[in-house]
């Protein structure tokens, strides 16, 4: 069954809301954006939610050390690691026990050389931006990924909406897919039957 993370979550009315639609993962962001939330939010927000749901704390740059004491701050099961982090960055985070997705940006073929460095339970696909580190609706250029296509710990984000995820699952026949700003009336603030379409559309 297709994995599904709604990301940007800011509030639990939202939070609560894709987890009733069938989310299997919600983010939280820790890092540089108009849905950035502090670790007490985050902690609010997830022991509201039940406990199958996946709780992803998204970061950017941060040293192992604060992405560790966030995770037990706001009680995280898995760090999505969205900057320029090491191949060791990755290697930190697991060792102190916490699951690491790792994304990459895909600009071109040339930023998906290095990705068999990365020993991460998961490698995120996510488009480029000059503007912004994430969170863009922005796609990507698919094919210049296509040799990843099947390969079992792959979640597709960038620019995924209703409209276009079962595509991107046909093409990629990924482990999960990750959307945010597709999602929402406005930066950090979903909207529930957007979300209920793109949970329905992914696992259909
Ligand atoms: O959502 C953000 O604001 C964000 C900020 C910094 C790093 C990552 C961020 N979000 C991630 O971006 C991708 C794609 O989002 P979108 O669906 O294109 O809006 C997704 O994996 C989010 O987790």
């Amino acid at each position: 069954m297709m994995m599904v993370k709604v990301c940007g979550m800011t509030n639990v009315a939202d939070a609560r809301a894709a987890a009733d639609a069938g989310a299997d993962a919600v983010g939280f962001i820790f890092a540089e954006s108009p849905r950035k939330i502090g670790s007490e939010e985050a902690r609010r927000i997830s022991i509201a939610l039940p406990e199958n749901v996946l709780k992803v704390g998204v970061f950017v740059n941060a040293p192992p050390e604060e992405v560790l004491r966030v995770a037990a701050e706001a009680g995280l099961d898995m760090a999505q690691l969205h900057g320029d982090e090491t191949p060791e960055t990755v290697a930190a985070v697991r060792a102190g026990g916490l699951p690491v997705m790792k994304a990459v940006r895909v600009r071109n073929a040339e930023a998906l050389a290095g990705v068999e460095r990365f020993d991460a339970d998961l490698l995120l696909l996510d488009a480029y931006s000059e503007e912004a580190r994430g969170g863009t609706g922005k796609r990507f250029d698919w094919g210049v990924a296509k040799s990843l296509k099947g390969r079992g710990n792959i979640v597709v984000s960038g620019g995924l909406a209703p409209e276009n995820v079962r595509e991107a699952i046909d093409f990629f026949e990924p482990y999960g897919v990750d959307a945010s700003s597709s999602l929402e009336d406005a930066p950090g603030k979903k909207n529930e039957e957007s979300v209920r379409r793109f949970i329905v559309a992914a696992k259909g």
